[in-house]
């Protein structure tokens, strides 16, 4: 085949990709339109059934064209995804005009190219209005400039599959006066990064935030007496091994790329499913239709007596709200005693989980809710 035929074909392929980009956005503002009978007859989002038809469909279309059951599948999977995940971004954005401004000021950690970053990137892309993004040194200072209104919301990083809970981040919002509007979950690629031509036997010292650092143990551990100095964000990391010779930092790629690293190795997380789930928060609460999955995140202390949390835990089984996540912190300040995170899989409105919350304060010290909002999983709910 010449070079010419190949140019041809490739000329080829470029307009049927094209005509494809032209007929999924068609296909999204059809979707769009749906989501407004959705709206007037109350009806949830997602409908399984009808997705399930679809689908089958497709696969014996798709057959009869020389096209396999899996990439079939595959593919209209994502459109689908796609698709419910902007219906629910439109509901939301219907009930809540006033905190869908023109433009979104964002705080989060770090710079240009951190996970932060391109978790925000990841949310905000399927909501409406420019993001105005503000990195931050600390934890402290994104739910600050929440709390102050220099920024209208914030991303904290919550818990990671690798390395589990983000204390400081539970700790902080035992006391913040934020509110959880949202979540968003990003997968997170480490790699070890270093200046041009430095090859992995040459680095002596590697940078990074204590995440990722955590993340990656094993990786670290196998190095032997490399030096590891902590960072307050993964921006700074990158930035001192730029300066630093015969050192690495732990970044993305893209990250990397930015400020001209290049990747000496990748994939060095424990688990090679290394995701991380972030939270949104903002000053005020958000109200989050019943017609989406939910989520509702409180915060207990139980009483300082034999059975108190399991008491309390079995107010949710009789009312029969699912636990997605418990977790337990120590109060500042008074040793011994702990405070719990709980997170429902209901939405705050419904009256099973106001009861519940009524008579969790008969069972705990206080309790406080810290915020009802969109669950990132696409389960089918019923309304
Ligand atoms: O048919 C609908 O009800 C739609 O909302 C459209 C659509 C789709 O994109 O095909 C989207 C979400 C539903 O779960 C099923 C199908």
């Amino acid at each position: 085949m010449s070079i010419d035929t190949l140019n041809a074909l490739r000329h080829d392929i470029n307009e049927i990709d094209s005509d494809l980009l032209v007929l999924l956005a068609k296909r999204r503002r059809i979707s769009h339109s749906v989501v407004e009978y959705k709206i007037a007859n109350n009806k949830p989002i997602r409908d399984e059934a009808r997705e399930q038809a679809l689908l089958e469909k497709l696969i014996n279309y798709g057959k009869s064209l020389g096209l396999d059951a899996y990439y079939i599948n595959n593919v209209f999977q994502t459109i689908l995804e796609d698709s419910v995940l902007n219906q629910q971004a439109m509901l939301q954005k219907n009930l809540n005009p006033e905190a869908m401004s023109e433009t979104h000021r964002v705080a989060y950690l770090g710079g240009q190219g951190s996970y932060s970053q391109l978790a925000c990137h990841k949310y905000f892309s399927r909501r409406p209005g420019k993001v105005i993004e503000m990195g931050c040194s600390s934890f402290e200072q994104i739910t600050g400039k929440v709390e102050s209104g220099q920024a209208d919301f914030g991303l904290l990083p919550i818990e990671n599959t690798s390395s589990g809970s983000i204390n400081e981040v539970f700790d902080l919002l035992q006391h913040a006066q934020v509110s959880i509007v949202g979540e968003v979950t990003h997968s997170v690629e480490h790699c070890l990064l270093a200046m041009p031509g430095t090859e992995l036997s040459h680095i002596n010292k590697i940078f990074a935030h204590p995440q990722p650092f955590a993340q990656c143990s094993r990786f670290i551990q196998g190095l032997g007496d490399i030096q590891h100095e902590t960072c307050d964000s993964t921006f700074h990391a990158l930035q001192s091994a730029v300066e630093t010779s015969n050192s690495a930092a732990i970044g993305s790629a893209q990250a990397g790329k930015n400020v001209g690293l290049e990747v000496v190795k990748s994939g060095l997380a424990n688990q090679s499913e290394n995701h991380s789930r972030f939270i949104v928060v903002a000053r005020k609460p958000l109200q989050v239709s019943k017609q989406i999955p939910t989520k509702t995140s409180i915060i207990m202390a139980t009483k300082q007596q034999a059975g108190s949390l399991a008491d309390a835990l079995m107010i949710f089984k009789h009312h029969q709200i699912n636990l997605v996540k418990l977790e337990s912190r120590p109060v500042p300040g008074n040793p011994w005693e702990e405070v719990f995170y709980v997170d429902l899989e209901a939405n705050l409105d419904d009256l099973h989980v106001k009861q519940a919350l009524e008579e969790l304060k008969e069972h705990t010290q206080y309790t406080r809710v810290l915020g009802c909002y969109q669950s990132e999983s696409l389960q089918a709910v019923s309304v």
